[in-house]
């Protein structure tokens, strides 16, 4: 077991697929190894990639097996005091999950957009 202190800075860090750090009840978890396999799904988890996630761990209703899964995965402790710092950083979720773009989506409307305006001015 490890008395580690990580700041917020370094734990929201943590939040893709292959590196996936979750604080719970002001202590941190690697859960990296697990998420795959979490009964609940990886994508749920992501959401809280680097994130405090006792409220929605809690809501769940996870089992006493839940809980001591949980424990194996302990690295350490959140600096106290920084859960705000914590979701203050929030970070997006990271690129190979996210939904496409902003850019994308104007680009996927923009372009047949102007095909269609183009060839009105041909024709006309
Ligand atoms: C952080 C570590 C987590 C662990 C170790 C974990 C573990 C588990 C386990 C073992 C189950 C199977 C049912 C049970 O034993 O309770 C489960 C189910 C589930 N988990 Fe998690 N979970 C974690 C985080 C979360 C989070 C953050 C959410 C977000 C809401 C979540 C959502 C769910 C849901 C929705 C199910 C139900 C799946 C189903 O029965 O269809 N879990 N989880």
């Amino acid at each position: 077991m490890s008395n580690r202190v990580f700041e917020a800075e370094e734990v929201v860090q943590h939040n893709s697929p292959k590196d996936l750090y979750m604080v719970f009840e002001g202590k941190v978890y690697d859960v990296t190894s697990f998420a795959e396999d979490h009964p609940g799904g990886l994508d749920i988890l992501l959401d809280y990639g680097g994130q405090d996630c006792t409220k929605a761990y809690r809501d769940v209703g996870h089992s006493a097996a839940a809980d001591e899964l949980l424990q194996e995965m302990y690295i350490g402790d959140l600096k106290p005091g920084a859960e705000e710092r914590l979701f203050e950083l929030r970070q997006p979720r990271t690129e190979e999950n996210d939904a496409p773009s902003i850019f994308m989506i104007l680009a996927l409307i923009l372009v047949p957009a102007l095909a269609v305006i183009g060839y009105m001015k041909f024709k006309g």
